[in-house]
């Protein structure tokens, strides 16, 4: 009798432990989001922290003021080079003691710093811990340890005035529009900051918001976000998408609710910063591959996100898909670029799993807040399935 009674004590304590795991599984939803560098992974981590975290308020987005002034400096320093290479004369004579003085105080940093992260063995200067910044509902604490010392961006400030009138100097100008030959390709962001320069430049200037979604800024390591939306806390894994960085990427398959993957769509015609003999958009075609049929993520389901739609649009009005995918023989408009496009993901996909594709452009505010909204019920639905819950 006695020993009926603890057997049913014991069980009843499993029934509660096994209730309470659900429970709490149906709580924390793991987000893991992938994808090749640039595709906007963490720009999507931006979104998120402006619909469900603190949204950037002044004091943090004065703090990143020191971003902007390394993609404005990243910008006129490809200005520079070209310029040289060429062979355009500057139209006022203080423009070349001004590139000189620059350069010496700014040398080119985004190649370095990307070199320096793809090739640890040639000259690394980087040690990247295997987490390196812990962000908690929304602020982050970069733990990134960085042995030889960027170079001091804040310091752009005391260039601004002579900036500005670089930039208006009719070579620079002339080089900025010859954009096709420039090498390497001005980013977005560049273009955007020195396109935004006299908004810069002007006294008290802060960032905006969407200052904020177009910063460049690569990710080093691995980042990890928390935000507690209706009593459910999202853990948010944020990597970096470069090559030699995606070996880590393992270290985060188990556990996983959902894989976010992202795919730079206007990647069709550009290849790699990291290896220039590679096509960023066949990369992503096989990284996706390897990915989707991991042993560790068999059951896991994925939300594929085809971002940078802006740029997709804009690059067809002059380079043909074809350039990517030669058996292509559809028209060359976006959406039907764009059904293409998925078609060629959904083909990777084991036949048993489920892909949940949403084309996107994580710098636009007002499309993104839907499509958050969207991919969370998704995400819901996806965790009640997962913790054994009736949807
Ligand atoms: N025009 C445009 N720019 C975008 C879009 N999404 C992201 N970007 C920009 O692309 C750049 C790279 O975005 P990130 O979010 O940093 O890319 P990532 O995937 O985190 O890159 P890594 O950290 O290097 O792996 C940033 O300057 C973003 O502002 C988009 O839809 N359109
Ligand atoms: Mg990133």
């Amino acid at each position: 009798m006695l020993k009926n009674s603890k057997a049913l004590a014991r069980s009843k304590s499993i029934d509660q432990q096994i209730e309470e795991d659900r429970e709490r599984r149906q709580r924390e939803i793991q987000l893991l989001i992938l994808g090749g560098a640039s595709s906007g992974k963490s720009t999507f981590i931006k979104q998120l922290r402006l619909r469900h975290g603190d949204g950037y308020p002044e004091v943090e987005r004065k703090r990143l003021l020191t971003d902007v002034y390394e993609n404005l400096a990243d910008g006129i320093n490809i200005l520079i080079d070209n310029g040289r290479r060429m062979g355009i004369e500057y139209s006022q004579h203080e423009s070349e003691t001004f590139a000189s003085d620059f350069k010496k105080e700014f040398p080119r940093w985004r190649h370095y710093h990307l070199a320096s992260a793809t090739s640890p063995s040639e000259g690394a200067t980087f040690t990247i811990p295997e987490t390196d910044a812990i962000t908690i509902s929304g602020c982050s604490q970069d733990h990134a340890i960085q042995k030889q010392p960027a170079p001091d961006f804040s310091k752009v400030a005391r260039f601004l005035d002579r900036i500005q009138r670089f930039w208006h100097d009719e070579g620079v100008q002339k080089c900025f529009r010859n954009s096709e030959a420039i090498e390497p390709r001005l980013v977005y962001a560049e273009c955007y900051f020195l396109q935004q320069l006299s908004r810069i430049c002007e006294p008290g200037y802060v960032p905006t918001i969407q200052d904020v979604l177009v910063i460049r800024k690569p990710t080093i390591g691995v980042k990890e976000h928390i935000f507690v939306v209706s009593n459910l806390q999202y853990r948010v894994i944020d990597v970096a998408g470069q090559k030699n960085q995606r070996k880590k990427w393992i270290h985060f398959f188990e556990g996983v609710t959902a894989v976010m993957f992202f795919v730079a769509l206007n990647g069709y015609c550009e290849n790699l910063e990291e290896d220039s003999s590679l096509n960023s958009m066949q990369d992503s075609l096989a990284t996706f591959d390897d990915v989707v049929k991991n042993q560790f993520l068999v059951k896991t389901d994925f939300i594929l996100f085809l971002n940078k739609k802006d740029l997709f649009t804009e690059y067809l009005k002059h380079t043909k898909l074809s350039v990517c995918f030669p058996e292509y023989t559809g028209d060359d408009s976006p959406d039907s670029c764009i059904d293409y496009v998925t078609e060629r993901f959904q083909q990777r996909k084991p036949a048993e799993k489920e892909i949940y594709c949403h084309v996107a452009c994580a710098i636009d505010r007002q499309l993104m807040k839907t499509l958050i909204d969207n991919v969370m019920q998704i995400i819901i639905g996806i965790n009640l399935r997962l913790a054994g819950a009736p949807l």
